[in-house]
């Protein structure tokens, strides 16, 4: 599958009273042309800040502090913002979960989906109504909401109108940062339903984020799990379901119940995340890890390519696993 997004190196500090917190650091990695990748991890380990990076939402004081994204080849770091405003929308465009609240109250849907439309395609003239009509029959919404204003809508409909909208001009990367989660889940799910059914209809590539790690696995094609800031591992759906292999991604699975199979007590993971401003040295995952080596208290584990994905931890290295043998030698 061809790379449509390539992330590489990206690192993402926030300027804190405290010191700087690197919300996001040295993470690497890419989506295919119409693939669904997904970003897991524990609240505050970078999933947002990241999805923020790649579509210039970030604002002081976050800033950039290395590494590149490019879109199609295109390097989105390094643009204007007049040339990344030509993209938005109709290149990359994002579905936030407070995005049904940011719908302009005193405009019309039909005004706001038009006005998207418009401001890329400033000849669009008379079909534009119709254009909306389009979206809103996309999205299973009635063609006459167009003329409610968004108070007049429940939750649920105006996230549709809030996919419609990223959807109006066609984009190949939509990012959808837990497009869902204040809904409930009846709603819910009529919603992640009609996100595949559009998925397969137009191809586009998804980034998914979600704290839902069961929603995740039943959507996405491959999936990164972040730790404190860093990308720990990334894999196929299948590997993580038949085979997690960072001790993270186990206990991050484990911490969730299955979808299939026999009742087992949840066992979550002891401890807590990292201080972004002072992180541990060595591995961060270290000081919560049951199979932590000596070596992981000293050295960071570098994000290694095999054939099952890309991993970043001691007891898939060679380094720790000539280290081990070496130490139960001497035992
Ligand atoms: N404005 C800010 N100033 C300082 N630190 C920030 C700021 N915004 C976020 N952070 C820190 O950056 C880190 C990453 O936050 P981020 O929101 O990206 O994580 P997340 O994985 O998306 O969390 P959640 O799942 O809760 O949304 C956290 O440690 C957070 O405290």
């Amino acid at each position: 599958m061809a790379d449509l997004l390539q992330v590489r190196h990206l690192s993402i500090e926030y300027a804190a009273a405290r010191g700087v917190v690197r919300a996001v650091d040295d993470v690497t990695f890419s989506i295919g042309k119409g693939e669904i990748f997904g970003l897991a991890g524990e609240s505050g380990c970078g999933k947002s800040t990241t999805a923020f990076g790649v579509s210039r939402l970030l604002r002081h004081p976050a800033r950039i502090a290395g590494g590149s994204v490019q879109l199609d080849g295109t390097e989105l770091t390094t643009l204007s913002n007049e040339e990344f405003d030509r993209l938005r929308w109709s290149k990359i465009s994002i579905v936030l979960q407070s995005a049904m609240n940011n719908l302009n109250p005193v405009l019309k849907i039909c005004d706001q989906l038009t006005d998207a439309i418009l401001a890329h395609e400033p000849h669009a003239g008379k079909e534009v109504r119709q254009r909306a009509e389009q979206l809103m029959r996309l999205v299973d919404l009635p063609v006459d909401r167009l003329d409610s204003y968004p108070h007049e809508l429940s939750g649920g409909m105006r996230q549709r109108v809030v996919i419609a909208m990223a959807l109006a001009l066609q984009p190949s990367l939509v990012i959808m940062d837990e497009p869902t989660t204040a809904l409930d889940v009846v709603v819910q799910n009529g919603i992640i339903r009609k996100i595949m059914e559009l998925q397969k209809k137009f191809g586009f590539s998804i980034l998914f984020i979600t704290h839902d790690l069961p929603l995740m696995l039943e959507m996405c094609d491959r999936i990164g799990i972040m730790y404190a800031g860093k990308l720990v591992e990334v894999t196929s759906r299948e590997q993580i379901l038949q085979k997690p292999r960072h001790p993270y991604t186990q206990g991050l699975l484990n911490s969730f119940p299955s979808l299939s199979g026999p009742k087992q007590r949840l066992s979550g993971i002891p401890g807590h995340t990292p201080d972004l401003i002072r992180p541990p040295a060595g591995c961060r995952f270290c000081p919560r890890c049951s199979q932590a080596l000596a070596l992981c208290e000293t050295q960071q584990p570098m994000l290694m390519q095999d054939e099952k994905g890309q991993i970043a931890c001691h007891l898939y290295s060679e380094e720790g696993l000539s280290r081990e043998q070496a130490s139960a030698a001497c035992e």
